[in-house]
């Protein structure tokens, strides 16, 4: 069956379409039929286009429009037309699994697409603002696309994160937040499951005997404590806008401060969400770029306000992954993952280095080579520290390939 994986996240809109066997899902992620990514941070009104095939064709294109649903219409059509062509027509895909960044509290595993899930995801949307519109966007052009018998599937951020136990999900404002669902939730639930299977996988022992802690860095980061296969704590909250500094969102920040901006310097609300997710972080520090890869390059050239960007960004991750420590109590590995993590090995170094009056040591050899997938501790460090890459795009075919038989089961 041809399942096609539709991945929004706040600087890009991956895609892929996996060909899967009907009888059981393979051990290990198979090469995509079709790959393709669209790169919304690099120039306002160009769309940065990426398409690779599994037969080896490789295009990319700026496509000039500031809309994310045209750009996603493009970069679908090369699924039928041109040198990536891979089916002949729209109606050769069997399924479509979409990353949904909030699923609230009623979402705790994927779920087929409904007119209540979407109304689900149009309500949390005030919650996630940056990401669930987007999602919505994408089920919708889809279901344009392909009409409505095409089942799609919501794999929630959310998901992962319902083990949390109520001391580390609970904010100690009034207990009446909590019955207004005012709680955390964590996101990046998609990337922290399947790091944490793969880190098992890696390290060749049970995911129960083991504590993890989950660095996920890429335009949005946070982290999780994995503790023997359940999540036991996580740094984003009730929106993905709390815990670590990230491209362009601030991270924690006092909350007086936005009490200060409304009450006293008459900023309204929206003037104020759009500071903190959008002027803030790497970008709003740096005043260069919400891309770490262009405020790494400012630093080269001496840009001060880079390098106090990275100083604090450093600051906050080492302060945080203290706090994943605490509540993992112990700590077989450190795993480090998304566009950051997989690929910034000063970040590696910085984050790490606190952590060595533990006896983490890493591996210098093993900081220049592209480690995807690879532990680069040193032979005697007591803490692994494994570079994923992660895989959200086979978790929600995984997840949708299980949905599949469902359906079998149903229409049966
Ligand atoms: N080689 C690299 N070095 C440092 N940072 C990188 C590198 N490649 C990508 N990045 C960072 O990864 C970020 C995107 O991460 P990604 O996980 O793909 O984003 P998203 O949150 O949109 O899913 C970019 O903003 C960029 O800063
Ligand atoms: C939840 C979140 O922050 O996602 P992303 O990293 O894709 O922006
Ligand atoms: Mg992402």
């Amino acid at each position: 069956m041809k399942i096609l994986v539709m991945n929004a996240g706040s600087s890009s809109q991956k895609s892929c379409l996996y060909e899967l066997p009907e009888a059981a899902l393979p051990e290990h992620p198979p090469e995509p039929l079709w790959e393709a990514q669209i790169d919304l941070t690099h120039a306002e009104g160009v769309a940065e286009i990426k398409v690779k095939t599994a037969a080896g064709v490789k295009k990319t294109e700026s496509y000039p429009t500031s809309s994310r649903v045209e750009a996603t219409h493009h970069l679908l059509e090369t699924l039928w037309t041109g040198d990536t062509r891979v089916i002949d027509r729209p109606g050769e895909i069997d399924m479509v699994g979409h990353r949904v960044v909030h699923g609230g509290e009623d979402y705790r595993a994927s779920v087929f697409v409904t007119a209540e899930v979407k109304a689900a995801i149009a309500r949390l949307a005030k919650f996630a603002p940056v990401h669930n519109p987007v999602n919505l966007e994408g089920i919708e052009t889809l279901e344009q696309i392909l009409g409505s018998s095409v089942p799609q599937v919501a794999v929630f951020d959310t998901a992962f994160h319902s083990t949390l136990p109520p001391a580390a999900y609970v904010y100690p404002g009034p207990y009446a937040w909590l019955e207004q669902g005012i709680r955390r939730y964590g996101f990046h639930g998609t990337s922290h499951g399947y790091c944490a299977q793969r880190a098992a996988q890696l390290l060749g022992r049970p995911l129960a005997d083991l504590r993890l802690m989950i660095c996920h860095l890429g335009n949005g980061a946070s982290l999780s404590a994995v503790s023997h296969g359940q999540c036991v704590d996580t740094t984003m909250g009730f929106t993905p806008l709390e815990g670590l500094m990230m491209g362009s969102r601030s991270g924690s920040v006092d909350p007086g401060i936005l009490l200060y901006l409304i009450r006293d310097l008459g900023y309204t609300p929206d003037q104020v969400d759009t500071m903190l997710n959008r002027e803030s972080g790497l970008e709003g520090v740096s005043g260069v770029s919400n891309d770490m890869r262009l405020v790494l390059e400012a630093i080269a050239q001496g840009n001060e306000r880079a390098k106090l960007a990275i100083d604090v960004y450093v600051h906050r991750l080492r302060s945080l992954m203290g706090s994943m420590l605490a509540s993992l109590g112990g700590l077989e590995a450190i795993v480090f993952t998304a566009g950051v993590g997989e690929n910034a090995p000063n970040i590696w170094q910085a984050a790490c280095e606190p952590f060595q009056f533990l006896g983490l040591r890493l591996d210098p050899a093993k900081l220049s080579r592209n480690p995807d997938d690879q532990d680069i501790a040193a032979a005697d460090s007591t803490v692994r520290v494994l570079i994923i890459h992660t895989q959200e795009d086979w978790a929600i075919a995984q997840d949708c390939w299980h949905l599949s038989k469902t359906l079998v089961g149903v229409e049966n």
